[in-house]
């Protein structure tokens, strides 16, 4: 049975929703350890409820990004991961990170890439007049929010919305999407050719709303 650890930095949500999917449909997989960088992450609550190991690595701790990359790192290679995933998880990771977890690492970001990279993105697309927008699950490479894209969801921009009207509208789909990405990943159901990502059985990459 494969380990996949689940970075998080908040209410994690998208975390939440990976551990139901993972129980209820009954993957090949397991969820072997919640980390944060803080310790106030409500997500931690809900992990440890559900008897998930978890660990705290608090980036204020440390003197530089590298060494708390590197402690958090070695936190997450004790949990032995086939799939790390970073769901609503705020730190830039160093190259010498991404190196150690490359191919294996996936992020899901509140855009359709290469759409808004970095954040405030729900604000940053208002602000643009853009009639849709969503979510990218992406493999996580150095370049922030610029690795190949595994799948997306659209949602429509309605008038008046405010950045947390589109949040929400977003999240809705991430929920449904990201456990669907992270599934394929650690089933090894996807294919890299280049920057594109095939899902090797099919299954849709896009995800609509109306
Ligand atoms: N090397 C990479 N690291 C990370 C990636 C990535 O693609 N490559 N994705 C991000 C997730 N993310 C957007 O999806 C993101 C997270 C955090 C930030 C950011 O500016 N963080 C600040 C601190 C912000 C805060 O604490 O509120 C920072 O690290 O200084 C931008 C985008 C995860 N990491
Ligand atoms: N740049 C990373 C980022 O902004 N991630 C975003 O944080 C929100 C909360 O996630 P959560 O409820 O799973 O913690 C999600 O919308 C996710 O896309």
């Amino acid at each position: 049975m494969k380990n996949i650890v689940i970075a998080i930095s908040g209410r994690g949500s998208n975390m939440e929703a990976i551990v139901r999917a993972c129980e209820s449909e009954r993957w090949d997989a397991r969820i072997a350890l919640v980390v944060s960088n803080r310790a106030d992450a409500g997500g931690l609550v809900f992990a440890r409820e559900r008897g998930i190991a978890t660990a705290v690595v608090d980036h204020r701790t440390f003197a530089s990004r590298e060494a708390f990359d590197a402690e958090l790192a070695d936190v997450i290679d004790a949990a032995a991961p086939a799939v790390v995933v970073l769901a609503g998880f705020m730190r830039i990771l160093t190259p010498g990170f991404v190196a150690r977890f490359a191919g294996r690492l996936v992020n899901v970001h509140p855009s359709l890439l290469p759409a808004f990279p970095g954040l405030h993105t729900h604000r940053r697309a208002l602000d643009a007049g853009c009639k849709v927008a969503g979510a990218t699950v992406h493999l996580v490479t150095a370049e922030l929010d610029h690795g190949p894209i595994v799948a997306q969801a659209v949602v429509p921009v309605r008038a008046g919305d405010t950045p947390d009207d589109l949040a929400e509208r977003v999240l809705v789909q991430e929920h449904v999407l990201y456990p669907r990405a992270v599934r394929w990943l650690a089933a090894g159901e996807l294919r890299i050719d280049g920057d594109v990502v095939h899902h090797t059985r099919g299954e849709s990459q896009l995800l609509v709303a109306a």
